[in-house]
C-alpha cells in the first residue's frame, strides 16, 4: 500500500486541523476551510467554532463519540445547514457556489441517505452524473460509461438492475458511494463509509477512495468510527467532542490513549501497528481496567 509517510506536515494549531505549509511548500491554499463555524440546532450549539483546513490531495478523518458533531460539521461543509463562521470550498465562500458548480466540487456521501425503494442501483448512482447532465438534457454514452466502471470498482455490477429498496444496509452504502464516485468531484466528503461493510468491503472502499487520491489527487473528507481505520488511511485526524476540536494532528498525535480514553469513555491500549501506525485495542473491562 502507498500512503504518504506518517511524516507529512503537522497541523499548525493545536485545536484546529489548520495546516499553515503545504506538504510541497507551495502556495496552494486550502481546498476547504472553516473559520470559528458553529451551528445551532434547535436549542442546543452542536458546532462550537470549529476550525478546519484540509489542503489538496489531503486525506482528512473527522473523528469522535457519538453525537459530537461529526455529520454535522460536514453538512455545513455542504452547505445544508445554516452556520456562523466562514466555509471555502476551492477557496470561494461556500455560500457563493451555485448548487451546480458546489456538485462539480464536492461529492457527498451522507450517513443515512434516503434511496428511492423503486429506482435501479444503476440508475440510482446515475444520478451522481446530474452536474454534468445539460438542462432538459438527458446523461451520455460516457455519462453511463463512468457510472458502470464505478459500480464494477465496487463490486455492485451484478446488483446494477436491483432495486434500491431490496438492497442490503452494506449494498446500500455501496451503491450510495457509487453515486458519490460517479460524480468525479475533486473533492470527496464521506460521512461514515463503511459502518454498514464487512471487513472485505471495508478495506476494498477505503483502497479504492486512497488510489483515487492518489492517482487524481482527490481531496477526502470521512468521519470514521473505527479509530484504527482512520488512523491508517487519514493523513491528519480531527477530534470532536462536544462540538469542539478536542485535538487535531497527525494519527500518532491524536490516537493516544489518554485522548482516546478521555473523550470517548473507554478503556484501550494503543500500540504501532505494522505500518508504524497507530492500532487502537479495547481493553477488556472497561475505562477503569
Ligand atoms: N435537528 C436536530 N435538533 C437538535 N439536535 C440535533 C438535531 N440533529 C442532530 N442533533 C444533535 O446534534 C448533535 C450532533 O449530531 P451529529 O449527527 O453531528 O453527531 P455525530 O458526531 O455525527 O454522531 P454519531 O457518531 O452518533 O453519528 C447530537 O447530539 C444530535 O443529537
Amino acid at each position: 500500500m502507498t500512503r504518504p509517510t506518517p511524516g507529512g506536515p503537522s497541523p499548525a494549531a493545536s485545536g484546529s486541523a489548520t495546516h499553515e505549509t503545504p506538504a510541497d511548500g507551495s502556495a496552494a491554499g486550502p481546498v476547504i476551510g472553516a473559520a470559528a463555524v458553529s451551528v445551532r440546532l434547535g436549542e442546543r450549539r452542536v458546532l462550537d467554532r470549529v476550525d478546519l483546513s484540509v489542503r489538496p490531495g489531503e486525506w482528512l478523518a473527522v473523528v469522535g463519540p457519538n453525537g459530537a458533531g461529526k455529520s454535522t460539521l460536514l453538512k455545513a461543509v455542504m452547505g445544508l445547514l445554516a452556520h456562523d463562521g466562514e466555509i471555502t470550498l476551492g477557496g470561494r465562500p461556500a455560500g457563493a457556489l451555485r448548487p451546480r458548480d458546489r456538485a462539480r466540487l464536492v461529492a457527498y456521501a451522507p450517513q443515512t441517505p434516503a434511496l428511492p425503494p423503486d429506482m435501479t442501483v444503476f440508475d440510482y448512482a446515475l444520478l451522481g452524473r446530474t452536474p454534468y447532465i445539460p438542462y432538459l438534457g438527458r446523461e451520455s454514452h460516457r455519462d453511463r460509461e463512468i457510472t458502470a466502471s464505478v459500480l464494477d470498482r465496487l463490486d455492485l455490477t451484478g446488483l446494477a438492475a436491483r432495486r434500491a429498496g431490496e438492497l442490503s444496509g452494506g449494498e446500500r452504502q455501496r451503491a450510495v458511494l457509487a453515486r458519490a464516485l460517479a460524480q468525479q468531484a475533486p473533492v470527496l466528503l464521506l460521512d461514515e463509509p463503511t459502518t454498514a461493510l464487512d471487513l472485505g468491503h471495508q478495506q476494498q472502499v477505503l483502497e479504492l477512495v486512497d488510489r483515487l487520491r492518489l492517482a487524481d489527487g482527490l481531496t477526502v473528507v470521512t468521519t470514521l468510527h473505527d479509530l484504527t481505520l482512520a488512523g491508517q488511511y487519514a493523513d491528519t485526524l480531527l477530534l470532536l467532542a462536544d462540538g469542539r476540536v478536542a485535538a487535531a494532528g497527525r494519527p500518532a498525535e491524536v490516537l493516544t490513549e489518554d485522548l482516546v480514553g478521555r473523550h470517548f469513555g473507554a478503556g484501550v491500549k494503543v500500540q504501532p501497528g505494522p505500518d508504524g501506525r497507530p492500532v487502537v485495542h479495547l481493553v477488556r473491562g472497561g475505562p477503569t481496567a
